[in-house]
């Protein structure tokens, strides 16, 4: 679905924020973008519905090259952005008129309009936030509703931007379960998180380093490849525990999704076993 070839970039002159990246994304496949502070997660997936171009390569959508102008209106319809910080996305006095808005521009029928709408809104469970203003909303809702004028345009793929990061743990929760439900049914998701404990939800994980990939594969497979070893990608603890309990013996251990409640048995495993 998106072909990266060759992808420089820098926002400066003799300046390289992405350095010769080669990526292609499948559609429906869920992939985590990880990496240190400035590392160029956020310029990267920037590039992925045009709102950066290429300085040299290119990035090419359903076949569509970013850098054709007259592209972008069909390129930003198929992917949809969700960033961390959602005020900066609303443009209506109320949520319903907030999340109308993409289809208004696209000079949709009222009746249609109002369908999708009322549909995009309960489909996040956030129907009761209707008439109210962005600006009241929590963190978390926030995200929805954001998420709520992005879904209304019905985008193949969604990404994803560090949209946790500001979360209180209930809200994450909910985010991050809507994110999964919409990777259940069938959009393909990019999704840039700090939060390695979230890598898991993905079935692929991309990790930059200065502007380079140092890893492209299966998530279960990270936490034991040599990138994680690099600066700015600290392991969560949890991990670091199963890690250490697969060193010590417990080879068959699933180091890419512990949990507290395995990992106590894994460790009277160990125990009965010395
Ligand atoms: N608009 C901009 N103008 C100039 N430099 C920028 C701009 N946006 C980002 N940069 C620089 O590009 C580099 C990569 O930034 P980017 O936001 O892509 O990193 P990131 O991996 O997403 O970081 P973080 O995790 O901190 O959000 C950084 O050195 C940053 O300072």
């Amino acid at each position: 679905m998106i072909e990266i070839e060759d992808l420089s970039f820098g926002f400066k002159e003799n300046q390289r924020v992405l350095d010769s990246v080669n990526v292609s994304i499948d559609s429906g496949e869920f992939v985590a973008v990880v990496g240190g502070n400035g590392s160029g997660k956020s310029t990267f997936v920037r590039h992925l519905n045009g709102l950066l171009l290429p300085d040299e390569g290119m990035v090419r959508v359903r076949g569509m090259d970013t850098r054709t102008i007259s592209n972008l209106t069909d390129i930003r319809r198929k992917i949809g952005m969700v960033f961390q910080n959602p005020l900066t996305q609303f443009v209506g006095a109320t949520v319903e008129e907030d999340v109308a808005f993409g289809l208004e521009n696209l000079a949709c029928p009222s009746s249609v309009i109002r369908n999708k709408t009322d549909s995009s809104l309960s489909d996040l469970g956030i129907s009761h936030l209707a008439g109210k203003s962005p600006l009241e909303l929590s963190g978390g809702q926030m995200q929805l509703a954001a998420l709520a004028g992005v879904l209304v345009l019905e985008p193949e793929c969604v990404i994803f931007d560090e949209v946790t990061s500001m979360l209180d743990p209930f809200s994450k929760q909910q985010v991050l379960s809507t994110i999964a439900r919409l990777h259940e049914k069938g959009k393909t998701i990019i999704m840039v998180t700090h939060n390695l404990e979230e890598v898991h939800l993905a079935e692929r994980v991309i990790a930059f380093e200065k502007g380079r990939v140092v890893y492209d594969g299966k998530s279960s497979l990270f936490f034991d490849s040599p990138a994680v070893s690099n600066p700015g990608i600290s392991i969560p603890p949890l991990t670091e525990l199963a890690l250490w309990l697969q060193e010590n013996g417990l080879k068959e251990i699933d180091v890419s999704n512990p949990d507290v409640n395995t990992l106590e048995e894994s460790i009277w495993q160990l125990k009965s076993r010395n």
